[in-house]
């Protein structure tokens, strides 16, 4: 068989990465929303141990888009649980009777691409899928405040210690991996950007960049399937042109920067009284992501709500389907105040 009919053959997948909050799920779901008839699994894989993304696309009332096409590896990070969670995972897609025709794979906003690239290399994989390519989705205003920025002189101070110190800003770190995989990079949330900050940002992430990538501004993540998917990029056989702050450590790398704990949420008289706690909370102990659904004394509804650092977002989604119980993921880096966190959030005015 030729590798043009062998490449033929295999099921293109798109890797989706990007920092926590990036917009990574805003993409897929209008992905999926404009997949044309394309049938196209995703796997979504969380760092908390609720699956609200998971929860979150499937119920996207997209016609044609079945509950067995979206696969939830909650509780984890993908980079780590590889041979565990994902192999048998993907194997399952590509036996089914109808195999996908496109896979999407949304990582964990802390995950390392590189290790979940080299899993594209295990023979049965291999033979049936290529990777058509790794989307980095960059949070435009996140990167423009100096969130993934690294404090010179503090790296110099660690360095001073420890040589093979490059970082002081943990964050930084898994940011550029993220993009270093990358074969096409989505400047998301353009929306809240200001065109001088938007060419800046397009021209110190492209130069930051090892290797030539397309880099697409975008706003909510709408941008044409034709745009994403079919590059055709084959990335498992290019990882070489992928630096990892990693590699030295073969891929291995703990999650012990960051942290993530599951609170309770009271019931809510209404949607701002939760919002405005959250806000403070946020505030007050350099919280990364908050994600969860809350009860709305008198609504059907629960409340879907979520947070960026401090930027919060609220929706009625759909009606409870089991216990209507508020719960809320927490994400940050390591050494949050959980208890002073879960009061503040019980109680108004304990941030
Ligand atoms: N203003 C604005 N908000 C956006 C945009 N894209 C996403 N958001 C919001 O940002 C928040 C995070 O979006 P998600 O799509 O859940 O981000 P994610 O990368 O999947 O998050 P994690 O899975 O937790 O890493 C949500 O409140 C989105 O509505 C955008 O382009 N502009």
């Amino acid at each position: 068989m030729s590798l043009t009919n062998r490449g033929a053959a295999r099921i293109p997948a798109t890797i989706v990465t990007g920092f926590l909050g990036a917009g990574k799920t805003t993409l897929v779901r209008h992905l999926l929303e404009n997949a044309g008839g394309r049938r196209i699994a995703v796997i979504v894989n969380e760092f908390g141990e609720l699956g609200i993304d998971g929860d979150i696309l499937r119920n996207c009332g997209v016609p044609g888009c079945r509950d067995e096409d979206i696969v939830e590896l909650a509780n984890g990070c993908l980079c780590c649980t590889v041979a565990d969670d994902f192999l048998p995972t993907i194997e399952a897609l590509i036996n089914r009777a109808d195999p996908p025709e496109h896979i999407v794979i949304e990582t964990s906003g802390l995950a390392l691409p590189k290790p979940l690239l080299k899993a594209f290399g295990w023979p049965a994989v291999r033979a049936r899928v290529t990777v058509d390519g790794v989307l980095a989705v960059v949070d435009g205003p996140a990167v423009a405040a100096g969130r993934f920025a690294d404090d010179p002189e503090a790296v110099e101070r660690q360095r001073a210690e420890d040589p093979s110190v490059d970082h002081d800003n943990p964050l930084a770190e898994v940011y550029q991996d993220q993009l270093q995989a990358a074969d096409m990079v989505v400047l998301n949330k353009a929306d809240l950007l200001d065109p001088a900050t938007l060419a800046r940002l397009r021209h110190d992430i492209g130069g930051a960049l090892a290797r030539a990538v397309k880099l697409v501004p975008a706003r909510h993540g709408r941008l044409d399937p034709a745009v994403l998917l079919g590059l055709g990029a084959a990335a498992e056989d290019d990882l070489a042109s992928r630096p990892s702050h990693h590699d030295a450590m073969n891929g291995a790398h703990e999650h012990d920067d960051f942290e993530s704990f599951v609170v309770p949420l009271p019931e809510v008289a209404a949607p701002e009284d939760l919002v405005q706690r959250l806000q403070a909370v946020c505030a007050a102990h350099d919280i990364l992501r908050v994600k969860g659904f809350a009860v709305v004394s008198g609504k059907p509804m629960r409340l879907a709500v979520q947070g960026v650092g401090t930027r919060l977002q609220h929706a009625f989604d759909r009606p409870w389907d089991a216990a209507r119980e508020g719960r809320l993921v927490v994400i940050g880096q390591r050494g949050l105040d959980r208890a002073a966190i879960a009061n503040a959030i019980a109680a108004p005015g304990a941030a």
